[in-house]
């Protein structure tokens, strides 16, 4: 957090007490620093996401970079401020690119996010998350399904890949375990989305369900996670929460104008690029649990 803004994060429980207005200031402080610095973020990403998730980035005013060869990972990761790491489309030939940058994104003492994507659909994928967990991700994104995969340890019976058969409430008590586990913030997403670092819950009420009709909606936020993580990095709770407040918040300005999914995902967008403050701090809900 730059200088003359770090109020918004310091001493956050007795600020927000105070000042009903301590999260959404909070998201908006953060968000105008990615405007404003422009983060550049790795995103070693699946292949259904790599469009949406780049629009995303660069509608919030971050520079993203879809590069996963393990050749460019020692010269290209400590380039970024930020790196996303999602194993949708995983296979075995990607696995040691995601290994290696993350292990260079720790060396560089940048900020990288996780997202476990379908963690609990097959044995293959659930080893290679708790390999990349175990990497120390400062932030872990996933829905409740794959958060409580991830706890567990094993795959889920009746696991529907990379959609979720659990609320994100139902994950919650695991989340923290998880995050005192892992030294990982977890943040599980859906329609409360919870961000933990095994003590402190933080709970975000921004969003729209039909954001589940949209592929690739959480591997987005997930970057977008990356960003605000990379232009505040001993923040990462806030600044995780501030992330899906403000996807969220896009949604659901989005939704307003939106006639179903597709347009949904281009008024997302849209409303991403030409958020205000005025809205942000009318619209963002966030609280403590
Ligand atoms: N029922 C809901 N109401 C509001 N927002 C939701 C709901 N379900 C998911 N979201 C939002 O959609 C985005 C993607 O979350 P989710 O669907 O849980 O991820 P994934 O696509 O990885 O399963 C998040 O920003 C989350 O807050
Ligand atoms: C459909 C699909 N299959 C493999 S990755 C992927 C995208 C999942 O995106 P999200 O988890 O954001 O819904
Ligand atoms: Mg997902």
């Amino acid at each position: 957090m730059e200088e003359g803004k770090s109020s918004n994060t310091i001493e956050p429980q007795k600020e927000a007490q105070r000042n009903p207005l301590h999260w959404p200031k909070q998201a908006w402080t953060h968000f105008e620093l990615v405007r404003q610095k422009s983060p550049l973020i790795q995103c070693i990403t699946n292949f259904v996401s790599m469009d949406f998730m780049a629009n995303t980035l660069l509608s919030a005013g971050a520079s993203p970079a879809m590069i996963h060869s393990v050749e460019e990972i020692p010269e290209f990761t400590p380039k970024a401020l930020g790196v996303c790491i999602n194993a949708g489309t995983l296979t075995p030939d990607w696995l040691p690119g995601m290994k290696l940058a993350a292990q260079v994104a720790n060396q560089s003492k940048k900020p990288w996010v996780l997202d476990p994507v379908a963690a609990g659909g097959s044995n293959y994928r659930l080893k290679a998350c708790l390999e990349l967990l175990a990497l120390k991700p400062s932030v872990v994104r996933g829905n409740g399904s794959e958060i409580l995969a991830l706890f567990k340890g094993c795959v889920d019976s009746n696991s529907k890949g990379v959609d979720s058969v659990h609320g994100s409430s139902d994950a919650v008590e695991a989340a923290k375990s998880l995050a005192q586990q892992s030294g990982s913030v977890i943040a599980i997403s859906g329609a409360v989305d919870y961000i933990t670092d095994g003590d402190r819950v933080v709970c975000v009420h921004n969003g729209v369900p039909m954001l589940q009709k949209i592929t690739a909606s959480g591997c987005s936020v997930t970057a977008l996670i990356a960003a605000f993580v990379a232009v505040d990095p001993s923040h990462a709770v806030e600044a995780t929460a501030s992330a899906l407040a403000i996807f969220g918040v896009a949604s659901e300005i989005g939704m307003d104008m939106a006639r179903g999914p597709a347009s949904l995902r281009t008024l997302l967008i849209d409303s991403l690029y030409g958020l205000d403050e005025a809205t942000a701090l009318g619209r963002v809900r966030i609280n403590r649990l």
